[in-house]
Formats: C-alpha cells, structure tokens, sequence
C-alpha cells in the first residue's frame, strides 16, 4: 500500500508529507494534548474545598464557629481538627488510589502510527497534534477528526457518533487543503475502520473534535454496575434514617429542655456518626488495591467497577484462538478437489492473501509465510474479507486471463460454485460431488484441522471491477488446511474457573467440526451447540431461553455474538467476554465485563474494561478470585457499619430519650467515629477465607438488611445493659457515665471487626497485619484518651475500679454472643455463608 499511496500523492505534497518532530512539539504546546475529554486532575485545594462543602462537614463547620462565638473554645477546637484529620485520610487515600488506575490506564494505552520527519512511527495517540498525517488499518480508531488523503476499501463503523450501525463507505478527499462538509471524506475521533486501511491528515484533535464536544455527556451517561447501584441503595437507606433518627432527637430534646446549643451538636455529632461518609473512598481505595494488585499478575484494569464485576461474573464467553489455542496457525497443505495434488490451490491462495486489501486475519499471515509460487500476478479489483461472508475475492491477471480468486469459509463457499476442478478439466457440481466434499470440510474439521476453501472464475481481459454479485458460478479448487494448536494450560484455566463458579461458553465464528475436536482435545465441560444460522432464526425471547443450557457457540457472525452476550444477560447473568479481533469488539462492549488481551486489536482493546497482558485464562482464574476478594473486603465494611456503628447510634438516640443527660458529650461522639474510621482503614489490605470466594457474588441487599436487623439491635441490647448498669447499680453521675459507655462502646465496635470479617471462628482466619495495626492501634489510642488525664479536656473523667471491671465484662458478652449469632446472620439466601 505504501507504494499506492504515494504513487497518487501528487496534489500539496507537503500536507501528504506530514510534520516534523520540531513542528509537532510547537503545535502541541501550542493546542495541547489530544484527549477528548481533558482530565484536569483536581487541585489539593480544590479537593479539600469540596470535601467542606459537603453538607455534614459544612454543619460541623458551622457548629465549630457558633462554638467559638459563644467562648468554647475547646470544642472549637476539637471540631476543627476532627475535621481536617478525617478529610486528611479521605483525600490521600482517594489520591494514592487515582494515580494507580492513571498509571494502570496509561499501561496499555493505544499507539497510532504517523508520519513524522518523513518516517512511520508509533507514538501515543495524545501527542498527535494538526496537521499530522495518521496510517489506519482496519481495526484501528481514528484517534482525531481528519481529512481522508488516501484509502483502499475503507469502511468505517462510525455508530459512537452516528447511532447508525452500519459501517460507512470513506473515499479520498478530492482536494484535502480545502476540507469540505463531505462526511464521507473525513474520519472522526471515537469512530474505527472496520475493513480497508486509510491515511488521514489531521484537523481537530482533543476536544475540538465532534467525539470530544459529546465525550462529556457520552461519559455522564455511563450506566452504574448493579453493585454501585446496590451500595448507593444502601447509601440512601441510611441517609434517610440518619435524617429520622436526628430529627426525633431533636425533637424529643426541644420537648424536654428546649433547644440548647448542646443537643443542636449532639444531633450533629450523631449525624456524622451514622453517615458512612468513608463508604466512597473504601470502595475506591479496595479496588485500586485491588487493580493494583491484579497488575502485578498481568491483569490490568482500565475501569475500577469491573474488579467488582469479574468477582459476579458467572458466564464467561470466549472465542477461540488464543485463548484455547496457541493462535501459532501454520499451513499443513492442500487438496485438490480431485483429490489430487494442491500446488494450484496454494498459489491462488497465496495471492489472494497477497493482494486483497482491508483487515489481515492470522490466516492470512500463515499462508503469506509460505513461499511466493513461481508466477507473478497483479491485482485488478478486490472485495476484502469481513467477518459476515467470511470470504475474501481478488480479481487479478495472471498469465494471459483475468480471473477471480475466492477463498473463504468452506461451505459457504462451495454454495457459490458449481462447478468443480478434476485434473485439467472442469465437472459440473452434482449434488453427489457436493455431498462427497461437505463429507471432506466434516472429516478434517473432526481432525482438528482449519480449512478454508479456495474457488476461481475467468472473466472476460478487459474486467477492471468486481461487485458482490460477481462471487457466484464460481469453480471449486480445493481446500488449504491450517494447524492452530490446542493451548495445554487451557484445560486447567478452565477447570479453575468452573471450580469457581464460573460457567465457560465459546463463541467462535470457526466451524463446528473444529470446535469440537477442540473441546474434545481439551476436555472442557460443554454442552450443546448452536450455530449462527440456528440463532439467526432464533426469536430473543427463545434465545434467552437457549442461551442458558448451551455452551458451544459456532460460525457466529460479530453481531451474533453480541446478541448471545445480551441474551445471557438477559437471564440473569454476569456475563464475562474475552476476545482479540474486531469481529469481538461489540460483544466485548456488551458484556459486563470486556476482556480482552493486549496484542489484540486496537477496538477490542479500547471495547475492553480488562486487559490481560499474557493471553492467557490462567490469568483471569487470578483475576477473578481478586474480584471477589475486593467484593468481601467492602462487604465487611458495609456490614460493620450496619451492624454495630448502626446500633450504637440508635442505643444513643433511645437513651437521650430516658436519660436526664446527654448519654455522650458531642465532642465525645465525633472522637468516637474518627477513632472507628481509623481502624476501618486497612480492610482494603484483608485477606478473604477461599470459601468466601468460591462463587460468584453479586450485590444482595436483602443479605445486608438480614445482617443489619439481627446484629445491630443485638449491639443495641448490649447498649442498654451497660446504661442500666451504670444508673441502676453505680450511681454513675455525667461524666463518669460518659467516660465508661465510650469505653465499652469504643471497644466493641472495633473488635468486632475481627468476629465479623470471617464467616469462620474468628480465631481461625487471621486478619491481614495492616488491618489488625490500624484497629488494634485506634482502640489503644481511644483507651489511652479515655482512661488517662488527658482526656479530662473532653470531658472524661476517671473510671472506678469496679465500672472499669463491668464494662469489660459486658464487652466480652457482647462480643461471645457476636460471635454466635453472625453465623446465623451471615447466612445467604441458599444457606450458604457469605463472605
Ligand atoms: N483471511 C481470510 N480470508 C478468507 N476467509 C477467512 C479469512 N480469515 C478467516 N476466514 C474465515 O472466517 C471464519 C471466521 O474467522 P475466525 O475463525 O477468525 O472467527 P473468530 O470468531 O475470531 O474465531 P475464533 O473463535 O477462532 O477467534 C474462519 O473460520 C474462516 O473460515
Ligand atoms: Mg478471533
């Protein structure tokens, strides 16, 4: 194509020529980086500003200044360093958290190949400035708006920007110095080439492009995942107890006494308490651990929910080569129609690989490995392969004739023939030759053995173009054979993700035949078959039904195999797909999670949420258990939340209600949620029991509610025996009865943490060193604060003997019976304990 290009290159050469290296770098100072949507990473400032303009911390805020205004100074004070210690947590660990995925999504970022200083070269997609000059090959996306220079059957799938799903017809603008309105002359950013291969000189880049004008609201319209829609349910859930809860005390407070300025804070204090204002950032710090993490085992995240997803999902479908196969395809012969010997069948072959324009497939570049036959032949038209006919048609000269060579899909081919080669001559295709030769395509596709076939057709010396209908009367010459290995270690990938859980479905646009051998010679568990054409018949409601029993998925067309994605989602299921061509591509981007490999083509990869960088299911066994580990992780953090901050929360409102003083100074309070954050913050490091990760989760609200209304009025009863305790049988006055509840009420929402993160024993799943440092260290803090002078600053007082001695007693019921009942708690809907 080079020698193409440049042979019709005569109008401006100098636009044709592209940029230097000096001139790119001024025009990319000058109009910056080409990223559509210009990711300004927030300033510390501006973090910190959004974080006190959040509502609770805003009140806090307010609540600080009424203090200072009325002379409490101490409670000024203490307000305004919980609140910069407790946004100070939230931003680092957000921030650490960001500039992994940054990191991550830059690792396998997409290179463009442009012409610089007169040379090719690949360089990342953002440094492209105007006036550049880009090569595109099917499968590639434009990476900016510009003007078509040159192209050979440039076909482009323009439906990011369009809605429409057929790919668009692109031609060379006639004079590209004047760019004209004609959107079939341009290419534009966030569009791809699905056959052919163009170059395109450069207008817009960045967000002067159309993508980047609708990048921003593209990228608002991102539906949320079924867990980030669970998680913010719950959000909400509390949120509106929260408000009910601060409202009845407030009210209970006004009838009682009037509205003091103490019991406006302590409505305020318990606000903040119940809010799990940590919920966003442990989610986001647990997955970029997670991704993190996952890196290291070459799986790398592009979007942090799909960890979440990857731990739900339990259907993966794939196709075929490279994952269960070595994707090493070589040429192992040919075979005359006759039988005979299949010399002619490679060298019509060979230039049809040689010659036809568009996307290369690896059968192509088995068959250009081989040697280049005696004859030379020059190309007249061509009609490049898509995935839809599975055939690719060059009409070249060669000797003395113009003909037509066709290879393609086997059987499908041979419905376009009808005749056939014998010897020198040509037979009429009988239907006794069709059956023998269909009988041929089975027995070597049941050998393993990847055919394509190869038929010819002479056309008149003066033919100079080629139309669809031209595919047809076609002479049948043979077959060629290919040899694509299957991969060893996908047997035990397999089996590792079956034990997992996850159901495995291939989806391949091969044949059936081989297919099968390949399930036989790997001995994977499936079941059932369909073919395209069986599904192409199918109803959705009647696929949705199909879909769930069948597991071999054959001579797919790209669309079919998004169709099959949607159907399995459509009953029900978290659908994983893994895959490398652009035949993949939209099923990869219907899937919940798209997998696809990092020498894959440029639309899959970009399609994809995960990339792996060895193609390998291995891998993704790993992924797949992290997933799932991150999923326990937060869930421990939902359910510690639920259970005891919940319960110690609505034991405080019921004792404001019975108490003649508040049951917990504000001040009191607010210490009590940082110290409990505190220790919440190394769950993202946790450990998971396996047996909590040997299935599939998906977010169960009903599970959390079970959890939350079984464990949380249980802390509540413990609550209310320490309260009576201390009124009934010590006599305790305000701030001995203070100093002790935060004690037993410290205590025990944190050790708990080590009873409810393990569906086993606790003392038989150790919790992860950070995770036991941060709690273990909060609760020595919240003790050393409580029980020594300086506590006396915020109120406490010291504990007598006896009251010490009665509180860890009932810090130990609590925790036995805790322990006990979370067995019962925990348990799912199917019986089966959760993480
Ligand atoms: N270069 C080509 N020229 C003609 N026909 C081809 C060419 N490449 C592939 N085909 C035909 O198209 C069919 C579908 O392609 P292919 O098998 O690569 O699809 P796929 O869905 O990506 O399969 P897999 O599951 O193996 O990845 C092939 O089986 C073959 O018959
Ligand atoms: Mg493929």
């Amino acid at each position: 194509m080079q020698d193409q290009l440049s042979n019709t290159a005569t109008t401006r050469p100098d636009l044709r020529a592209g940029l230097g290296e000096a001139e790119a770098a001024r025009r990319l100072a000058q109009v910056g980086p080409n990223l559509a949507v210009i990711a300004v990473r927030r300033s510390l400032l501006a973090r910190i500003a959004k974080r006190l303009m959040e509502p609770l911390v805003a009140i806090l805020l307010i609540a600080a200044v009424i203090s200072g205004a009325t002379g409490d100074w101490r409670s000024f004070g203490v307000i305004v360093v919980i609140v910069l210690l407790s946004t100070a947590l939230d931003i680092a660990q957000e921030r650490k958290a960001e500039d992994v995925v940054t990191a991550l999504r830059r690792s396998v970022a997409v290179k463009a190949t442009v012409r610089r200083d007169g040379a090719l070269r690949e360089i990342p997609v953002h440094d492209i400035v105007p006036g550049d000059v880009v090569r595109l090959t099917a499968g590639q996306s434009a990476p900016a708006d510009g003007v078509v220079l040159e192209e050979r059957d440039a076909m482009a799938d323009e439906a990011a920007l369009t809605g429409e799903p057929y790919a668009v017809e692109k031609r060379a603008a006639p004079d590209p110095s004047v760019p004209g309105d004609d959107p079939a002359c341009r290419l534009f950013a966030g569009t791809s080439l699905v056959s052919g291969e163009a170059e395109m000189l450069v207008t817009e880049t960045g967000a002067r492009t159309r993508f980047g004008s609708i990048a921003a609201s593209v990228q608002a319209t991102e539906p949320p995942t079924a867990f980030e829609r669970g998680v913010h349910a719950l959000g909400m859930l509390i949120l509106r107890l929260t408000g009910f809860l601060v409202l009845f005390v407030l009210l209970t407070q006004l009838m009682r006494q009037g509205l003091t300025l103490e019991s406006f804070m302590f409505a305020v204090a318990l606000a903040v308490g119940l809010t799990p204002e940590l919920l966003p950032m442990i989610m986001t710090v647990t997955l970029a651990s997670g991704a993190a993490r996952m890196a290291k085992r070459k799986v790398v995240v592009k979007r942090l929910s799909a960890i979440h997803d990857l731990g739900g999902m339990d259907v993966l479908c794939t196709d075929k080569t490279g994952t269960l196969t070595q994707a090493h395809i070589t040429h192992v012969g040919s075979l005359a129609a006759d039988g005979g010997d299949g010399a002619a069948v490679t060298a019509a072959l060979w230039w049809n690989s040689r010659l036809v324009g568009g996307a290369r497939t690896n059968l192509d570049d088995a068959i250009l490995a081989l040697p280049a036959p005696a004859e030379t032949a020059e190309r007249v038209a061509d009609l490049p392969f898509d995935f839809e006919r599975r055939r690719s048609s060059v009409l070249l000269r060669r000797g003395e004739g113009t003909e037509l060579v066709v290879k393609g899909a086997p059987e499908a081919l041979l419905s376009l023939c009808d005749r056939v080669q014998a010897g020198g001559a040509e037979r009429p295709l009988d239907v006794n030759e069709r059956t023998r030769l269909e009988g041929l395509i089975d027995a070597k596709g049941r050998e393993g053995l990847r055919l394509l076939g190869v038929a010819r057709r002479a056309f008149p010396a003066a033919k100079d173009s080629l139309g669809k209908a031209d595919e047809s009367g076609l002479v049948f010459l043979g077959f060629a054979m290919f040899l694509d290995p299957p991969k060893a270690s996908a047997t035990e990938a397999v089996t590792r993700l079956v034990e997992a859980g996850v159901r495995v479905k291939i989806v391949s646009g091969d044949a059936a035949a081989v297919v099968r051998h390949l399930v036989e010679t790997l001995k994977l568990p499936a079941k059932g078959m369909l073919t395209g054409a069986e599904i192409a018949a199918l109803g959705d409601a009647a696929l949705v039904k199909r879909v769930r029993e069948v597991d071999l998925f054959v001579r797919v067309a790209p669309d079919q195999k998004s169709r099959i994605v949607r159907a399995l989602r459509r009953a029900g299921k978290t659908v994983g797909f893994m895959g490398d061509g652009i035949n993949d591509a939209p099923a990869i981007h219907a899937a919940d999670v798209g997998l696809s490999v990092d020498d894959a083509t440029d639309v899959a990869r970009e399609a994809a949420d995960i990339i792996l960088l060895d193609s390998d299911l291995g891998v993704l066994a790993d992924g797949v258990a992290e997933g799932r580990r991150t999923y326990a992780n937060i869930m421990k953090y939902v359910r510690m939340g639920a259970s005891s901050n919940f319960g110690n929360m609505l034991s405080m409102a019921l004792a404001s209600l019975v108490l003649p003083f508040l049951p917990l100074a504000p001040l009191q309070i607010l210490l009590n949620n940082l110290l409990y954050d505190v220790s919440e913050v190394g769950i993202p490091f946790d450990q998971a029991d396996p047996e909590s990760m040997a299935r599939p989760r998906a977010w169960d609200m009903r599970q959390v509610l079970r959890f939350t209304l079984i464990m949380g009025p249980l802390s509540s009863v413990f609550d209310l025996a320490t309260f009576a305790l201390l009124r009934l049988a010590f006599d305790a006055d305000v701030e001995v009865f203070r100093t002790a509840w935060f004690v037993e009420s410290i205590t025990t929402q944190i050790l708990v943490i080590f009873l409810i993160r393990t569906a086993r024993p606790f003392w038989s799943s150790r919790p992860h060193p950070a995770l036991a440092a941060t709690s273990l260290g909060a609760l020595a803090a919240a003790l050393l604060i409580a029980l020594t002078p300086v506590g006396r600053l915020l109120g406490f007082a010291a504990l007598p003997a006896p009251v010490l001695a009665a509180m860890a007693m009932v810090s130990l019921a609590y925790l036995v019976l805790a322990e006990k009942l979370k067995r019962v708690a925990m348990r799912g809907r199917h019986g089966v304990v959760a993480p």
